[in-house]
């Protein structure tokens, strides 16, 4: 493991520029794995449960990775592989297939992550916790994930499966306050928080 910051755009973040967090959606979109191994199959496994389409591409694939993937293609990577791609992994054991993979999505404008090199791709993958439809993402920026991975099971125990039905409940008691009659703002914010404040007290209650 490195010291340093191994992030895409390390050097940038020494200039102030932090990653930008976001989360996306990618149902139905292509998403290209070039490898098979143990991290491009924790990667799929992320990507199938945004439901997007996962296509491997790899002469050895996981055998539970081959059973979740939309397509496989058991050969070795060759370009032109990531043709409409939404997004790509560059996952081989391989610094040269992995570096070619990258040239190959900077060429076709597909942001991609780079396994063994992040700096040389555009995003890094977070350490995720999910309760339902409340997502916590952990990211040292890439210096740590083995401490991410400690932060994330610090929160999961902050955050029990008790969670998993806070969003519904405060988005079900949004929709009935919106197809009320429109208060003037201060008092909608003193509504909102309330909202949110009683859902809160049963969950600890
Ligand atoms: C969070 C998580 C998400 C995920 O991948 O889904 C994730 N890595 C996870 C696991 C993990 N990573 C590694 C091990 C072996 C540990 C060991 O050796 O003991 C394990 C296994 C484990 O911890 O269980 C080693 C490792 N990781 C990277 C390098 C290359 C380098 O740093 O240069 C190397 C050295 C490779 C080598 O040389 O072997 C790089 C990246 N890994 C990232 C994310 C991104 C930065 C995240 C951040 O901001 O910190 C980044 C930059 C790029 C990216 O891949 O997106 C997931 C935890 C899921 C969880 O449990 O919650
Ligand atoms: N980002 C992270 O979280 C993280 C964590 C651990 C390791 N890594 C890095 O990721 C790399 C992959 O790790 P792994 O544990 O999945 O490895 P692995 O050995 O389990 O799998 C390697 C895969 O690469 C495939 N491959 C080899 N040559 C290929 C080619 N020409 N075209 C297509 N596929 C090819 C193999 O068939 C195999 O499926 C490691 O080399 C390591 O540097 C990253």
């Amino acid at each position: 493991m490195r010291a340093e910051c191994s992030v895409p755009g390390g050097r940038e973040i020494e200039q102030g520029a932090v990653l930008y967090p976001v989360f996306m959606s990618l149902a139905g979109r292509r998403c290209v794995a070039v490898g098979g191994g143990k991290v491009a199959a924790r990667k799929a496994r992320r990507l199938l449960q945004a439901r997007a389409r996962v296509v491997v591409v790899a002469p050895e694939v996981d055998e539970e990775l081959a059973a979740m993937a939309t397509e496989v293609h058991r050969r070795p990577y060759r370009p032109g592989d990531l043709e409409g791609a939404f997004l790509a992994f560059a996952a081989t054991d391989s610094r040269e297939v992995n570096a070619a993979v990258a040239q190959e999505a900077k060429r076709l404008g597909v942001p991609v992550n780079v396994a063994d090199r992040p700096q040389e791709g555009d995003f890094a993958l977070p350490s995720t916790l999910r309760r339902g439809g409340l997502q916590v993402a952990v990211s040292t920026g890439g210096a740590s994930p083995v401490l991410a991975r400690e932060v994330r099971k610090r929160l999961e125990a902050l955050f029990g499966p008790e969670w998993a039905g806070l969003v519904e409940e405060v988005g079900r008691e949004r929709e009935a306050r919106l197809a009320g009659e429109a208060p003037e703002e201060t008092e909608r914010h003193r509504r909102l928080k309330a909202e949110v404040d009683l859902c809160l007290s049963r969950l600890s209650g």
